[in-house]
């Protein structure tokens, strides 16, 4: 299945004002891509109010859409407090706005990004033999019996390199958010005047050469007893930006990753589909704000753990 595209504006029709899935799932797609598009009245300003490319046009839609949707989200609350007469917690019409925005980056921040990298992860590792070394690792520390929970996760090491080692190859947001430098400064033999706005290319960073050993190999045991971490100190590794404006869901975007990649990998055993060889697996991105495989990921699975433990 193709991704929402920079030509493709199409989108799903619940005939209703209530947003269905397929809706939601198209306006985080189109939010993430128009966020990282080039956007050619942004770099020549006389030539913004054509809107060539019609990616304004886009971006007001679906920011629309969005508010609607998380305007009526907050409506639903407000309803439901009111009939239970929780007064405390009912939000002023003008707060709403301030929420539904607040709560807009916190959905697409908490949603997105992680999707993207555990289905990055899960197609490294069907087209890299290192699955058998997580489940190995897994079966050893939790066991056939259950499944895995965020305090687990500190002694799987090999799950923690693989999330680092995809965050790094895999950089969901390739270009950290505009600074904009305050004073004049000098930066490895450049100088940047006051008022220069700067793009960290994060994705670059993550496959220089010049700091990593084979950048373009997945190769989760690079992390394995290793002191990078992914908090934004290490600056050759940044999927989560660093300083002021650094990720503020970055310790829950994190554990939501290594938990779910932990319970795929152990409720699990994923393969291809038949016919399918390792090679024709495409790894083909779409570069937005996020960085998606262009093909959603098909594959095969099947279920490893006692019955009893899929059943809500
Ligand atoms: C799951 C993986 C996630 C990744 C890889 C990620 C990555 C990032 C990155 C790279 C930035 C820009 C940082 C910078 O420029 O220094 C950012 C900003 C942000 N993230 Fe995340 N994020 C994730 C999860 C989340 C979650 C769970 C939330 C909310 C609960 C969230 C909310 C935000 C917000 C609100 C900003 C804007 C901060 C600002 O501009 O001051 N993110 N994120």
């Amino acid at each position: 299945m193709r991704r929402t595209s920079t030509t493709t504006t199409s989108r799903p029709n619940s005939g209703g004002s209530v947003t269905t899935w397929k809706e939601f799932r198209w306006m985080l797609d189109e939010l993430f891509l128009l966020n990282g598009v080039l956007n050619i009245g942004d770099w020549i300003p006389w030539l913004s109010w054509l809107d060539l490319q019609g990616y304004v046009r886009r971006m007001k839609r679906v920011g629309k859409m969005f508010d609607q949707f998380m305007e009526n989200v907050v409506e639903e609350h407000n309803e439901r407090r009111q009939r239970e007469g929780d007064a405390l917690t009912f939000v002023a019409k003008d707060m709403k706005c301030l929420i539904a925005s607040t709560a807009r980056d916190v959905v697409a921040g908490g949603t997105e990004s992680a999707a993207v990298i555990v289905e990055w992860a899960i197609s490294e590792l069907l087209k890299n033999p290192k699955f058998s070394k997580a489940t190995e690792e897994l079966d050893g520390v939790i066991g056939r019996g259950r499944w895995v929970t965020e305090k687990d996760i500190a002694r799987l090491p090999y799950i923690d390199a693989i999330v680092k080692e995809t965050m790094r190859l895999h950089m969901v947001v390739p270009l950290l958010s505009p600074r904009l430098s305050r004073e004049d400064a000098s930066v490895c033999g450049y100088d940047i005047p006051a008022g220069t706005r700067v793009l960290v290319n994060a994705w670059t960073i993550s496959r220089d050469p010049a700091l990593w050993d084979a950048p373009e190999e997945f190769r989760p045991e690079r992390f394995v007893g290793s002191e990078i971490d992914v908090k934004g100190q290490d600056f050759e590794l940044l999927p989560f930006g660093s300083g002021r404006r650094m990720c503020p869901g970055y310790s829950l975007g994190l554990k939501v990753i290594q938990v779910t990649l932990a319970n795929l990998l152990h409720g699990f055993a994923w393969r291809l589909p038949d016919g399918m060889a390792k090679e024709e697996l495409s790894m083909e991105v779409v570069f937005g704000l996020s960085t998606p495989l262009k093909l959603a990921l098909q594959t095969v699975v099947e279920r490893k753990l006692p019955v009893h433990l899929y059943s809500i």
